[in-house]
């Protein structure tokens, strides 16, 4: 793609999802937890609004801080909208998860492309009666940010994996070993609880997204290894809370570059996804869709 003009030139704002063991980041200056309303109900926390390398970031803690809120009752939607109202473009989500493969050791971070959502019990779009949507998650991951936090992690030493397919479950209970071992045979590299509909809800609200999944455990299909428990992930994603924030104190300068449309569109993922005609619009939904799809829709 031609570099666009610097007047087209968008500044971009750095969202970030900090998962399991990671509910705040060190080193934002002019940092401020503010409440952000969203029409669909609460984030889960107040989002923290700062600036790193003098980028503008907004860090949320996905399950809160002190983590009082579980996978399933998360409020995907109000906390995609809640980044995008607050004007953030690229969104970073950092996750702890199971490795469902030899290769993948706790420790070892795996900047995902693809998932498989097996979860059920959740709201999965902001679309619905009366303004329907179906936007392309064939490629649910921006190679953009893939781009800079491989770059970022190698030049920091992380033993890092570049692709590799996320199983999201609903939980809140771990596997039994005859699901960990299909979804090995799936050919999946790491599991987790949280990150459908989250990506899915990103794509609809056109930002980009990317998934660093830290691995924390070998779930519960490795014969030399014990099965999953909490103290277990909690101590190694201690280790791995460290990692993440070099990562993005390293990735952050660079993702915050002045730059054109993504070259992958997420940004323009709404383009030809409403089938809705618009005299069928219901103009409640069409309110409430204003933060998340009011570029195709003003
Ligand atoms: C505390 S282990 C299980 C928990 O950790 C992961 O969450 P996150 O992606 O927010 O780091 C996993 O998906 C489960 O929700
Ligand atoms: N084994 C596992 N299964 C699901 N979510 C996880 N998060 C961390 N480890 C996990």
């Amino acid at each position: 793609m031609e570099t666009p003009p610097m007047s087209d030139l968008i500044e971009p704002v750095i969202g970030l999802i900090g998962g399991s063991g990671l509910y705040d980041i060190d080193g934002l200056e002019e940092r401020e937890w503010r409440r952000v309303e969203t029409p669909w109900g609460e984030p889960s926390d107040a989002l923290l609004f700062g600036r790193l390398a003098g980028i503008r970031c907004v860090f949320l803690p996905r399950h809160g801080r002190g983590h009082p809120t579980p996978p399933s009752e998360l409020n995907y939607r109000a906390n995609i909208d809640a980044l995008k109202r607050s004007g953030v473009t690229d969104v970073i989500s950092l996750s702890a998860v199971g490795s469902l493969r030899e290769d993948l050791p706790p420790g070892h971070f795996v900047i995902v492309d693809q998932f498989i959502d097996r979860s059920f019990a959740r709201v999965k779009s902001f679309f619905g009666t009366g303004c329907v949507a179906h936007v392309s998650v064939a490629h649910p991951v921006c190679p953009r940010i893939g781009d800079a936090l491989e770059t970022a992690a190698r030049g920091l030493d992380l033993p890092v994996t570049r692709g590799g397919t996320y199983l999201v479950m609903e939980g809140p209970q771990f596997s039994t070993k005859a699901e960990s071992e299909l979804y090995r045979q799936w050919g999946c590299s790491v599991i987790g609880m949280t990150n459908m509909p989250e990506a899915k809800l990103a794509r609809e609200a056109e930002l980009c997204y990317a998934t660093v999944a830290m691995v924390t455990d070998f779930d519960c299909w490795h014969p030399d290894h014990d099965h999953v428990t909490v103290d277990q992930v909690v101590k190694v994603l201690l280790g791995n809370a460290d990692r993440a924030k070099a990562l993005v104190k390293a990735v952050v300068p660079e993702l915050g570059k002045p730059r054109g449309p993504c070259p992958a569109g997420c940004d323009r993922a709404l383009d030809h996804a409403i089938i809705t005609a618009p005299e069928g619009r219901d103009p409640a939904l069409l309110a409430k869709l204003d933060a998340v799809a009011g570029r195709v829709l003003r």
